[in-house]
């Protein structure tokens, strides 16, 4: 049976500004910080596009192969799957939308990011979707710092 949630994040920066870290499906360390490398192993960047990410969990396991399955950059809404990899996330698909919000006519952009996965022999729903919740919520406050702080230094003005 498959788990499935969805994590929310407010981020004080522009949607475009966050769309230009989301959307580079080759660099995923940008923001994941459990991501110690990431190889693309087929591909251009576009829909297809496979990567190898390795993870820097003291885990002999957690590596993973993984598909770029959306990218729209009109909608911003990036998806991919995982098809490989020594881990138990078997058949694991995440879809992550960008939205615009404002407030006090300061732009934000709140993303969503949800995804689907086996559960695994021995886990129950619950304890995987602690266990995957917990690391997207480390992403996404990860990005909403690296892109509030793209943002103050769009926003400077020349020394
Ligand atoms: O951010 C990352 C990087 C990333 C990628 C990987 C694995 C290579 C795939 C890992 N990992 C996973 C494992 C081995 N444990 C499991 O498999 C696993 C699966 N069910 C579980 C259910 C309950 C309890 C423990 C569980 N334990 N060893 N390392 C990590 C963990 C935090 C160190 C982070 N990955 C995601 C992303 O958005 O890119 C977000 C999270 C979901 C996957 C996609």
């Amino acid at each position: 049976s498959q788990t499935c949630s969805a994590v929310v994040q407010e981020i004080a920066a522009p949607i475009s500004t966050v769309w230009s870290v989301v959307r580079r499906f080759d660099n995923p360390q940008a923001y994941k910080h459990f991501v110690k490398s990431c190889h693309v192993v087929v591909g251009d960047g576009n829909v297809g596009t496979l990567r190898e990410v390795h993870v820097i969990s003291g885990l002999p396991a957690g590596r993973s192969t993984e598909r770029l399955e959306i990218l729209d950059d009109e909608h911003h809404i990036l998806s991919f799957s995982m098809i490989g990899g020594d881990h138990r996330l078997a058949n694991y698909r995440s879809v992550t939308t960008l939205h615009p919000s404002v407030a006090d006519d300061v732009s934000k952009t709140v993303v969503v990011e949800s995804y689907a996965v086996d559960t695994p022999p021995g886990n129950t729903k619950e304890e995987t979707t602690v266990f995957v919740d917990t690391i997207l919520r480390c992403n996404l406050q990860s990005l909403a710092q690296l892109a509030e702080n793209l943002h103050k230094r769009n926003n400077q003005s020349p020394p």
